[in-house]
């Protein structure tokens, strides 16, 4: 399978082209791969609309036009940019995109998510040499940020009048890989808070026992979260639960001290000393009780504490539903999409909640269902991780895959009496 040949152009030379371009944070390239997407589109025959909701941050949208475009469109979305990559801990350059022998292709963004990216471009390109056409419109979407947050991408892009314009029925967004030989799909994300906790308290030499001090408060509100952590991971250490079915507060930074020039002082006990965490919700907590926790236990006032909260996104809809996708006879969408994956020999597993956060959040908040998918099966979960790879042979079955679910999410004529 190895070729490294120049004049090659197939669905896995075009998926190394895009992964060669180095679109991680902090300084993403945006530029270089809406061209590259752009002459892909061209060679389909799609049509094109780049939006700069923010400037430099450009969103990109491919259209298939269906014989019906009156009828709710469908939205195929991918995020541009990657996280970053310590180039010295991998075994191959991460934006070499290098194959191996057997087949392991290599690059930051293979799983996380510019497989996607692509599959959708060449199933939709086999789809029209095959000279199928579409009854509802297929639109496809690759946007700037998501990585962090997407608050200039997606947020935005979601927010517009070109969005609503899109008139959509149902959306599919990024998943993640499983090591089994099942399809995982993902019904929910959870919701991150920045959170950050900081203690004052009357400094005093290093040699004096005190009441109060800003470390002494802070660690204990430190081992009260650390405990909280313990007892939701419990539940998931014991099989009741998934990862992404428990509340997370994940330690991310510490901070205290008074500098000196070789470090910090050691014989002070400082006034100020801060902690950062990632909590994440998920759709079915209670926000407010984790906000009186918070307010009562882990950053008392009588302690000397306060603490920010930043939300990164909703748990509600403007209905006050949680915002979950249902994966059930309830949404028509849900049983074409398993039917059309189980139509190519796969298997699905049971319908997750995603650990993590995508951009597909800013979409169920407008009451659309939105699933995430990245068909990976038998593949090591590298999503962030170093030596980040997908195999050709997966990718390849990927793109199979999605001509299934393409076709069949776009030939579906909706309910008599609903509009879907
Ligand atoms: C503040 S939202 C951050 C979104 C990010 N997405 C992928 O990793 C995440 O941390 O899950
Ligand atoms: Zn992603
Ligand atoms: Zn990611």
């Amino acid at each position: 399978l190895q070729s490294n040949s120049q004049e090659e152009d197939t669905p896995i030379t075009r998926f190394q082209q895009y992964l060669r371009i180095n679109t991680a944070h902090p300084n993403p390239n945006y530029t270089a791969p809406v061209s590259f997407l752009l002459d892909q589109a061209q060679s389909i025959g799609l049509t094109s609309k780049t939006f700069e909701f923010v400037s430099g941050k450009p969103v990109l949208l491919l259209t298939w036009l269906g014989t019906n475009p009156h009828l709710p469109s469908i939205l195929f979305n991918s995020h541009l940019d990657s996280v970053p990559a310590e180039s010295d801990k991998w075994i191959h350059p991460p934006f070499s995109a290098h194959r191996t022998t057997d087949g392991h292709i290599y690059a930051r963004g293979a799983q996380d998510d510019k497989c996607i990216g692509v599959q959708y471009l060449e199933a939709i390109r086999n789809l029209k040499s095959r000279g199928f056409s579409p009854l509802r419109t297929v639109h496809i979407s690759y946007v700037p940020e998501e990585e962090i947050g997407g608050f200039d991408g997606m947020m935005r892009f979601a927010a517009s009048s070109e969005f609503r314009d899109l008139n959509l029925g149902f959306a599919m967004d990024e998943g993640q890989a499983n090591p089994g030989d099942e399809f995982r799909v993902f019904y929910a994300d959870r919701t991150p808070w920045e959170f950050i906790i900081k203690a004052e308290g009357i400094p005093g030499h290093g040699a004096k026992l005190y009441d109060n001090s800003a470390m002494e408060n802070l660690m204990k509100s430190v081992e009260l979260i650390a405990k909280f952590r313990e007892t939701q991971f419990d539940f998931v250490k014991a099989g009741k639960a998934a990862n992404s079915e428990v509340i997370s507060v994940n330690p991310v930074y510490l901070k205290a001290g008074t500098p000196s020039t070789t470090g910090f002082v050691m014989n002070m006990q400082p006034s100020e000393a801060e902690a950062g965490y990632d909590l994440r919700l998920p759709p079915m907590a209670d926000p407010d009780v984790m906000k009186k926790r918070i307010a009562e236990e882990w950053a008392p006032s009588i302690r000397n504490m306060t603490y920010t909260v930043k939300e990164k996104g909703k748990l509600r809809d403007h209905l006050g539903r949680p915002i979950m996708t249902p994966t059930n006879d309830t949404n028509p969408w849900w049983s074409i999409f398993k039917q059309a994956v189980e139509a190519t020999g796969g298997k699905l597993a049971k319908p997750e909640i995603l650990a993590s956060t995508t951009d597909s959040r800013y979409i169920r908040s407008l009451g659309i269902p939105v699933l995430g998918f990245s068909p990976m099966t038998n593949t090591p979960i590298l999503l962030h991780d170093h030596n980040e790879f997908l195999k050709d042979i997966v990718f390849m079955k990927g793109i199979e895959v999605y001509e299934s679910v393409i076709t069949a999410l776009s030939s579906f004529k909706g309910v008599s009496d609903q509009v879907i």
